[in-house]
């Protein structure tokens, strides 16, 4: 395809969203920034756009010493064709130790590297940016003594532009263009999380390049594959289907996954199964990271006849304007009442209103007639933080049950609002997530009734001898074994797939029951919609602990509460079975044989959540505030039983 196009190849304007220097360490943006602005593409059709949503100067910085590093890295990273293309990533990788005219390149630019990265961390670690380093870019004089994160005015700043001839690497070659966005905050102006920074970024990217294909990427996303664009364009430009294509998305995928991956982050039978299958039905889910869009449907056009990619060489910015025109214009784009009185986040745009813009704003894309691609290459296009403690991965799965159940119940519930325009199995499909909190409910009768019923002495079950229980154990049996035999199929392991088993049962019984409840209070007009981001990092000690494959429970918040309380009353539920079982002549062994072995599986599932609570005593077992709650909250659970 390349080949075909040369010249005419599309221009692509890259958007990565921040949102926080702790969360989210600037050297780790820079790292995916600079992993963006190396792709195996024409650099002069490639402009890469950070929007900061923490507003920080300490960002700010690292991007500057990102657009100097560029001119090194990117001839670099071309000449020897290094991946990933994340130098950050690159070079705690791999070791080079020889002669060669390669070795002396890489220890050079290894070096820079390093030394960057020291000098960010070090401003970093000081919280600011040394006068000496301010009087080097005319930018950091926005940061002036009112900026605060939730109150500032907008910042467009165009570290690199790349229309400009003397914008060159190391070899002379054009460099892709490179802009800081900080949208306007100002306090009782909602600002709509991720979703309000994606269109600041679409409209302000409008009049810088205004390229026909727009990438999108979380911070924590570096470039994998340095040929993702070429792919992408594949189906952008396809003769037959291209012009219906508006967007391309690209499966998660992370770099730091533990063997057998304790919190289950890799999920794939999703990725490789279900999302796959979903494909075949006309359907990709928008997730918000690694999904190339067209301009054009992204920003609220309908799909109407045959839409043409441009492909016209870019000689300059669009409009032919210097770069302080073009700061000082955009500027007005990003600003909080720009938005007001418009159809930005309704028909335009990303869409407001829920935690998951990605997914509603797929979904209103495709009813508006256009179709989506889920492409699922084995070399991956794109990795990313997993979360590596219980705690984030639960509120993760919060946020995001939270928002899928909103859909379904807003006016674009697939099965409303998708009506004629997705097929029906793909509307079923949508809901198979947007659904999640629901899950909770039966899977907490699961993880309650059984140890109850057990110890008052209640039968739940037909007797194992009885006719009547062949279903059961037919579901039971044919459920797990299918699951195993997908997971096992989809690349994981068994130990992974028990696991994937544990990290289900807790999501369902916390975050998804979590979720339901916030849900129930947002109708009631009680709570709030709120955007709690994912940490990227946690200190070292958990990290080795998270290397380890040992759980990270730690943190008293209310999902703790509810997990060790289940926990609990399934062990108590389970010992009190056997000794019965084993002593009690009374006891009917036959027919309380069911409820032992669900007691039995939930207490095997949750054999870390014992060792958490009464063996472990590092900074990741399970604090004693919440042990002690949720023995509380079985004993009378248990006490009102028995009574
Ligand atoms: O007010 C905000 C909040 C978040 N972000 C950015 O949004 C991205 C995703 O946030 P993160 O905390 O990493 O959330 P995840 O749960 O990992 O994100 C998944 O789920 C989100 C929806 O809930 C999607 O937006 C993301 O693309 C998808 O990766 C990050 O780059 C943030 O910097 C903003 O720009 N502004
Ligand atoms: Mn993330």
């Amino acid at each position: 395809m390349s080949c075909r196009y040369k010249e005419k190849l599309p221009a692509v304007d890259i958007f990565v969203c921040t949102a926080d220097p702790t969360l989210e360490p600037p050297s780790l943006v820079i790292g995916t920034v600079l992993s963006v602005m190396s792709y195996n593409y024409p650099s002069q059709k490639i402009s890469v756009y950070l929007s900061d949503d923490g507003g920080s100067e300490l960002t700010f910085y690292a991007l500057f010493e990102a657009s100097k590093f560029a001119r090194y890295w990117i001839p670099f990273s071309n000449k020897y064709n290094v991946e990933p293309r994340s130098p950050r990533v690159y070079f705690s990788h791999n070791i080079v130790a020889d002669s060669s005219s390669f070795a002396q390149e890489w220890t050079n630019v290894k070096q820079l590297y390093e030394d960057m990265s020291s000098r960010i961390d070090s401003v970093v670690a000081k919280g600011r940016v040394p006068e000496f380093i301010r009087d080097q870019h005319k930018g950091f004089s926005e940061w002036n003594s009112e900026v605060k994160k939730h109150d500032h005015q907008s910042i467009v700043q165009i570290l690199i532009d790349g229309w400009n001839p003397e914008a060159t690497d190391t070899e002379g070659n054009r460099l892709p263009t490179l802009v800081y966005l900080s949208r306007e905050k100002r306090l009782g102006w909602h600002h709509n999380f991720k979703a309000g920074s994606m269109n600041a970024l679409i409209r302000v990217s409008s009049e810088i390049s205004n390229a026909p294909v727009i990438l999108n990427v979380d911070c924590d996303m570096y470039a994998n594959d340095p040929d993702a664009i070429k792919d992408a364009m594949c189906f952008f430009l396809d003769e037959k289907h291209g012009s219906q294509t508006c967007y391309v998305q690209y499966p998660q995928q992370y770099n730091n996954i533990v063997k057998n991956d304790v919190y289950a982050n890799q999920n794939f039978t999703l990725t490789d199964i279900e999302l796959s299958g979903l494909d075949g039905f006309g359907v990709a889910l928008y997730i918000g990271t690694g999904c190339f869009h067209r301009r054009e449907s992204l920003s609220g056009k309908k799909f109407s006849t045959d839409h043409k990619i441009d492909s016209r060489n870019v000689e300059h910015n669009i409009k032919g304007r210097t770069v302080e025109e073009l700061e000082s214009s955009t500027k007005v784009l990003a600003n909080c009442s720009y938005e007001k009185g418009t159809l930005w986040g309704k028909e335009m745009g990303l869409v407001y209103g829920f935690p998951v813009e990605d997914i509603v704003t797929g979904l209103s894309i495709q009813c508006r007639g256009w179709k989506p691609v889920y492409y699922n290459p084995t070399k991956h296009a794109f990795k990313g933080v997993a979360p590596t403690s219980l705690d984030v991965s639960l509120i993760q799965f919060t946020r995001w049950s939270e928002g899928m159940f909103q859909i379904f119940l807003s006016k674009y519930c697939p099965f409303i609002h998708g009506r004629g325009k997705i097929q029906f199995g793909g509307q079923m499909g949508y809901c198979i997530y947007l659904l999640w909190p629901m899950l909770s409910l039966p899977t907490l009768c699961y993880a309650v009734v059984p140890a109850l019923s057990l110890l008052r002495g209640v039968p739940l079950f037909p007797k194992v001898s009885s006719f009547s229980f062949v279903p059961f154990a037919f579901v039971f049996a044919a459920k797990t074994g299918y699951s195993l035999a997908e997971d096992i199929a989809a690349g994981n392991t068994l130990k992974g797939w028990w696991n994937v088993q544990r990290m289900v049962l807790i999501r369902r019984t916390t975050a998804f029951f979590l979720a339901l409840i916030e849900t129930a209070m947002k109708l009631l007009g009680l709570s709030q919609s709120t955007f709690v981001l994912t940490a990227k990092v946690v200190d070292e000690e958990a990290q080795e602990r998270y290397k380890k494959g040992l759980i990270e429970f730690g943190s008293s918040s209310i999902l703790m509460v509810i997990l060790a309380t289940l926990a609990l009353l399934n062990l108590l539920g389970l010992g009190w079975g056997v000794s019965n079982a084993l002593v009690s002549s009374s006891f009917d062994r036959l027919t309380f044989l069911p409820q032992l072995l669900v007691c039995g599986a939930l207490v095997g599932m949750n054999l870390p959540v014992y060792d958490a609570v009464f063996f472990r005593s590092d900074k990741g077992s399970m604090p004693l505030s919440v042990t002690f709650k949720s023995s509380v909250i079985a004993s009378v659970a248990i006490l009102i039983s028995i009574c």
